[in-house]
């Protein structure tokens, strides 16, 4: 079964004994509980969404908001329930209780934060719970944030070239590049974590599904084993059909007016990816934006690596957002936002003008107070707009979500006038509203009611006054009821029995209830259809002939309240493209105000961005580490790196020795964020900052046994830094922490030196070298591009106190056994490892015979 077979049904039907739990991973799911712990106090209205089992009466007859009309039903296409979903808003105190408890039970906890209401959370889980029943991406990036992107993407690779496209169906984002660099291939793919690959393929076993983990013959190594990729026929992936199916679908008259006219891979790509998509939509619409074209080479590359090392979007130690850089900067109030700045994050950008602009905007928003504050309140009252656009555009929004898409929309006037007068470029993005949307707005709320029912079906949904034949119908339907509260009154007259009533339910229809103790009042009239404990129900052949009418009347009006919300709904898809316009530009300026907030109370500075080699930082700091810290002790350090024609002074390749724990990773990993911040376009954590653009960061941090792939600690670090050596340039920054530990001290120590030789002398890239081989101060004698700085700690007789500055010179002394004593090594132990240490020293370097090497 695939994702495309499951449908949400609707709701309201009690859970069966046997739900399918068999997707259930534990060890997945805990991770992803820890993960909510963590983000849980900054997403205080966070939505728990879980599938429900035969535990579910009894686990909630006493739980605090349980909104049961929120449970959809998940049925195959071929009929046959599958799994169930439920959600609720659960109380803060409360989470960790229930969570725990659903995890122990084994069932798929899915976090669901930055939700604004229930109808988004309904709407999220009936687009996105079908891949929470695929097998094989169950989980792997299963959380259903809607502060992330949920990307399907699909890859050609000829001899040597490469297309790829990826979509989000929920925010319609379609985007397609080519290559030739099959390396960065893997990286991009590593970037967007699809959940699924489609591959092009000849091979017998089409369509098959192949989880993370497995692989196929057909699959290029360059294609990384944790996707889950699915095998499709070439056919819609030919040039010809792939073609025909983009200028059909976006109407246009030639590929040029998509910009991929001269790249038939990336074509293909996104042929057969709109293809496929088309094919699986349930609504049979496809909501895609316009197809964009982009180069990958006009961003910088963050690849995986370097992502993990500098904790771009989630920490090293546990994998949680809390305490990476994405956790630091995101200060964004719209979901849309949140996205925007995550992927700004992973591809920043190569072209100062492009970083400036942003950095304009900042610049604006951190001198004019009021004007942000402003900007991020009424940025607050603004829904995920490019998801509910997604939803309406592929017919599956309900009135509410049209309700809040109306509520956002009306809010962009606001925005263009609070923003009137601004100068920058991504303000002045926000001054136009075209005159449709503000009308699209308005004619919703005279449409729908303020707060419409969840389900479509249920009707109430439009005004009066809308539509002539449905006011009369209702007016029909209000006289029936009339009729029966009539009933009612009329028949306890009749009978004298006070507590008759006249009820209702989907088995019987109209009855007349009365109580058993009168049933010897009960007129003649009056036919038995059935008997409880206290209560006897009767109808009349009147009633009956009413009920049918009642009944014919309310279907003809839900009917027709339905066809008036489509209409109104198809309304709204006609103009997605412009609502998608403004919703970039409103996630655009949230990012950037966001970091303009960070900016003024963390107190960055804009760096001066420059064309040359030169990466001068004076007093930066370490965006997480600091904020960890109280105000104040962190340790401002600076940095001056890259020798050029007018920087000949400067070294490319800084060795920096200290003492264990002294700071020498954090002050490496503190150049590498400001650089990356720095191409976001962000303002960054130091008195001031001229940066050369990179083209690539590198960086080869710890010591990690890569068990799932069975490399040993060393030869991971050798394929990471075979990796660097290969790639990097000598406009790139390479970060090195511990090269050559992972072996002999003699063999670790000469790999770590002619790494270090390699690097200054042949590709010239700026670098931080962080080693414990005080050995290495000595190139720096020896070329003139190198430069020794250590980090300094103050020696008193029984102690040493950390300083973490960073200074010119070299270390020679690692402190590791004072280390070890501080950890409790017992005192005989360190006392004689000092005196092996002596010895040791003296004989290495006449063992090295360093002093000769040229
Ligand atoms: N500039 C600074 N100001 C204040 N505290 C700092 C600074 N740099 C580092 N620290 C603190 O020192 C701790 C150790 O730093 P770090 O891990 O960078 O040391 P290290 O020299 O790389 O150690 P090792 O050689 O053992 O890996 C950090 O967790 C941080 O809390």
């Amino acid at each position: 079964m695939t994702a495309s077979d499951i449908q949400p049904t609707e709701p309201h039907i009690p859970p069966t004994p046997h739900a399918d739990t068999r997707l259930v991973d534990r060890t997945k799911l805990s991770k992803m509980y820890q993960h909510y712990v963590e983000v849980k106090d900054k997403y205080p209205h966070a939505l728990l969404l879980y599938r429900v089992g035969d535990f579910f009466e009894t686990f909630f007859q006493d739980a605090v908001t349980v909104a049961r009309e929120l449970e959809l039903v998940l049925t195959s296409k071929h009929g046959g329930e599958v799994g169930r979903v439920a959600m609720t808003g659960v109380p803060h105190h409360a989470w960790e209780r229930y969570t725990t408890q659903l995890v122990e039970k084994g069932y798929a906890v899915v976090i669901c934060d930055q939700v604004e209401d229930a109808s988004e959370a309904v709407g999220l889980v009936r687009r996105e719970v079908t891949r929470i029943l695929t097998p094989g991406t169950l989980l792997e990036e299963g959380m259903l944030k809607s502060s992330r992107n949920n990307y399907l993407a699909a890859v050609v690779i000829t001899s040597n070239h490469w297309g790829l496209a990826y979509a989000d169906i929920s925010t319609g984002e379609f985007l397609t590049t080519q290559d030739s660099d099959l390396e960065r291939l893997t990286q991009e793919l590593m970037r967007l974590q699809p959940s699924e690959v489609l591959v092009p393929t000849n091979a017998p076993d089409l369509g098959t599904l192949l989880r993370p983990g497995e692989t196929s013959p057909h699959l290029p190594e360059c294609l990384p084993p944790s996707f889950c990729y699915s095998l499709r026929s070439q056919q819609p992936f030919s040039q010809a059909e792939a073609r025909s199916t983009l200028l059909q679908r976006f109407k246009v008259r030639s590929l040029e007016g998509l910009g991929c006219d001269h790249l038939p891979l990336a074509v293909r790509a996104a042929g057969g990816l709109l293809e496929y998509v088309e094919d699986t939509q349930k609504a049979g619409q496809v909501s895609l934006q316009r197809l964009r074209t982009y180069t990958i080479t006009d961003y910088l590359i963050v690849d995986n690596q370097t992502r993990r090392n500098l904790e771009i979007t989630q920490t090293v130690r546990d994998g949680t957002f809390h305490g990476s850089l994405l956790w630091a900067l995101d200060k964004t109030s719209t979901a849309m936002g949140s996205r925007a700045l995550r992927r700004w994050l992973l591809q920043p950008l190569l072209d100062i003008k492009g970083i400036n602009s942003r950095q304009d905007t900042i610049q604006e928003l951190v001198t004019n107070t009021r004007l942000r504050q402003d900007l991020r309140h009424l940025l607050r009252q603004i829904y995920d707009l490019e998801r509910l656009t997604g939803r309406a555009s592929s017919g599956t929004a309900n009135a509410r979500d049209l309700v809040a898409l109306a509520d956002s929309l009306s809010r962009l006037p606001e925005l263009a006038n609070l923003v009137i007068d601004a100068h920058s470029p991504f303000l002045k993005a926000l001054q136009k509203v075209p005159p449709i949307l503000e009308e699209l707005a308005q004619k919703i709320h005279a449409h729908l009611v303020e707060s419409p029912p969840l389900h479509l079906k249920e009707g109430g949904l439009i005004r009066p006054g809308v539509n002539p034949l449905l006011d009369e119908r209702k007016a029909t339907v209000e006289a029936d009821h009339q009729w029966i509260a009539n009933l009612e009154v009329d028949e306890r007259a009749r009978t004298g029995i006070p507590l008759l009533k006249v009820g209702f339910n989907e088995t019987f229809g109209y009855y007349i209830s009365i109580s058993r103790a009168k049933a010897d009042q009960v007129p003649a009239n009056y036919i038995r259809k059935q008997t409880l404990k206290n209560e006897e129900r009767y109808i009349t052949p009147e009633l009956k002939e009413r009920e049918a009418r009642i009944l014919t009347a309310r279907d003809d009006l839900h009917k027709l309240e339905y066809e008036v919300f489509v209409t109104l709904r198809e309304e709204v898809g006609e103009q997605a493209e412009a609502i998608r316009h403004l919703s970039r530009a409103v996630a655009a300026a949230d990012v950037l105000c966001g970091l303009a907030e960070l900016a003024v109370y963390q107190g960055y500075c804009r760096p001066e961005m420059v064309h040359g080699r030169e990466i001068a930082i004076i007093d930066g700091r370490h965006p997480v580490v600091e904020q960890s810290l109280p105000a104040g002790f962190f340790v401002p350090n600076s940095t001056q790196l890259g020798s050029g024609e007018e920087t000949h002074q400067l070294p490319d390749l800084i060795i920096l020795t200290g003492p264990n724990a002294s700071g020498k990773s954090c002050y490496l990993r503190q150049v590498g964020l400001i650089q990356l911040m720095a191409q976001i376009g962000s303002f960054v954590p130091a008195k001031s900052a001229r940066l050369g653009v990179c083209d690539r960061i590198f960086t080869r941090v710890g010591a990690v046994d890569d068990l799932a792939t069975g490399q040993s600690t060393f030869m991971v670090e050798m394929n990471e830094t075979a990796n660097i050596l290969n790639h990097a340039t000598s406009r790139s920054l390479v970060l090195l922490d511990e090269i050559g530990r992972g072996t002999a001290t003699f063999d670790g120590l000469s790999i770590a030196w002619a790494v270090a030789e390699y690097i200054a002398t042949d590709i010239r890239s700026r670098t931080i070298f962080a080693t414990h081989y005080h050995e290495l101060n000595e190139l720096a004698g020896m070329l003139p591009n190198v430069a020794n700085y250590q980090v300094t700690v103050k020696e008193l007789p029984d102690q040493i106190i950390f300083l973490h500055q960073v200074q010119p010179g070299g270390a020679d002394k690692s402190y590791g056994i004072e280390a070890g004593r501080l950890a409790g090594l017992p005192t005989v132990v360190i006392q004689r490892a000092k005196q092996v240490m002596g010895q040791i020293e003296k004989h290495s370097k006449i063992a090295m015979g360093l002093q000769n090497l040229d």
